[in-house]
C-alpha cells in the first residue's frame, strides 16, 4: 500500500513537471534567436515585431530598432567605442532615443549612421513607433552642430514620411539649374534614380562622352546614382562624406560640393512630393 502511494505520488511529481515545461514552453515560445522576419514586406525586407526584437536582447545577439529599421548588430558590438555595457543595454530595444543622444544631447556622426547600414536586417511591422524626444533642456537652448542637424534631418526621412513614387527635383544657383533628378522610392528606398539636367559652368555634362576633360566628373555623378540604388533614404547622407560612396578625383574636393547640391534636389524633389505614381 505504502509503496503504491510513493509510486502514485511520485507518478504525479512527474506528471505535472513534464505539464509544466510543457506549458512555460508554450507560454515563452521558442527561446532560440529566429533567423527570419514574422513576414516581407513589398520590397522583400523583412518585417519584425517588437517582440521579435526583444528575443537578441543581450550580447551574443544583439538587435536595435532605430528610426523604424530593425538591425543585427551583434558583429558591430566589439567596435563601439564605450563600455560594453553601454551598448547592451539597448540590445533588443526600440533604441532611437538612445542613438539620437548620446548622452549628451548629440547624435551619433554621419559616419556612424553610415556605419549602421551596414547592418541592416529588416523593418519594424507598423513602421517607427514615435521616438522619445531628442531634445534636452540643454541642447534646446544650444546652436546646433553639425551633428545636431544631420539627426534631426535623419529623423524627417523615417520610413512612413514619403509615399512611394515618382519624384523630380532640382539644385538651382543663381537663377541657373546645376542638377536636376529623378528618382521613384519603393517601400523607402532609392530606386531608377536619374540625371534630367547636369550643368556647371558652361558645361553640359550629360553631353560629354568619355574623351571630354571633365569625363570623371560626370562619373562621380553616375556613381552616385549606381550606388544609391536600392538603398534606403537617408542613404542620400553619405554623400556629406562622399569618400563613402564615390572614387576619388580631385581629394574629393570637388565631390563634397556635387554630394551636397545632389542632396539638396533628392530633398527638393521629396518636398515638392510625388510627381507621379
Ligand atoms: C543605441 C544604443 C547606443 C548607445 C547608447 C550609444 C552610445 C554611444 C556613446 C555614449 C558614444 C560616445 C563615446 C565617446 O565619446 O567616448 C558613442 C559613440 C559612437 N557610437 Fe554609439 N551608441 C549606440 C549605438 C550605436 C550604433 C548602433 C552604432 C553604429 C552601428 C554606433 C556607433 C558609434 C560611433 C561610430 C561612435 C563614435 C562617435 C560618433 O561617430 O558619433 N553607436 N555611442
Amino acid at each position: 500500500m505504502t509503496s503504491n502511494r510513493i509510486a502514485y505520488t511520485g507518478f504525479v511529481a512527474f506528471v505535472s513537471v513534464v505539464l509544466t515545461l510543457v506549458v512555460v514552453n508554450l507560454v515563452q515560445g521558442n527561446p532560440e534567436p529566429t533567423a527570419g522576419g514574422t513576414a516581407e514586406n513589398a520590397d522583400g525586407e523583412s518585417v519584425f515585431r517588437l517582440d521579435d526584437v526583444a528575443e537578441h536582447n543581450h550580447a551574443g545577439s544583439c538587435w536595435k530598432v532605430i528610426n523604424g529599421v530593425v538591425y543585427d548588430l551583434t558583429e558591430y558590438l566589439p567596435n563601439h567605442p564605450t563600455e560594453e555595457e553601454v551598448f547592451t543595454r539597448w540590445c533588443g530595444k526600440e533604441a532611437t532615443s538612445a542613438w539620437l543622444d548620446k548622452g549628451n544631447g548629440r547624435p551619433h556622426s554621419p559616419r556612424a549612421a553610415a556605419r549602421l547600414e551596414d547592418y541592416r536586417i529588416g523593418v519594424l511591422e507598423g513602421g517607427a513607433p514615435a521616438p522619445a524626444p531628442v531634445e534636452t533642456a540643454d541642447s534646446a537652448t544650444q546652436p546646433a552642430t553639425g551633428d545636431d542637424r544631420l539627426g534631426r534631418m535623419l529623423l524627417g526621412l523615417a520610413p512612413g514620411n514619403y509615399l512611394d513614387g515618382t519624384y523630380r527635383g532640382n539644385f538651382i544657383d543663381r537663377g541657373l539649374i546645376q542638377v536636376s533628378l529623378q528618382f521613384r522610392l519603393e517601400g523607402g528606398r532609392i530606386k531608377g534614380m536619374s540625371y534630367r539636367h547636369l550643368f556647371y559652368r558652361d558645361e553640359d555634362y550629360l553631353k560629354m562622352d568619355s574623351s571630354a576633360e571633365l569625363y570623371p566628373v560626370l562619373r562621380q555623378y553616375q556613381q552616385i546614382t549606381e550606388r544609391l540604388e536600392g538603398e534606403p533614404m537617408e542613404a542620400i547622407f553619405r554623400l556629406y562624406e562622399p569618400e563613402n560612396v564615390v572614387d576619388d578625383i580631385d581629394g574629393y574636393t570637388g565631390a563634397t560640393l556635387r554630394g551636397a547640391k545632389v542632396i539638396s534636389a533628392f530633398r527638393d524633389g521629396l518636398n515638392r512630393g510625388v510627381y507621379s505614381w
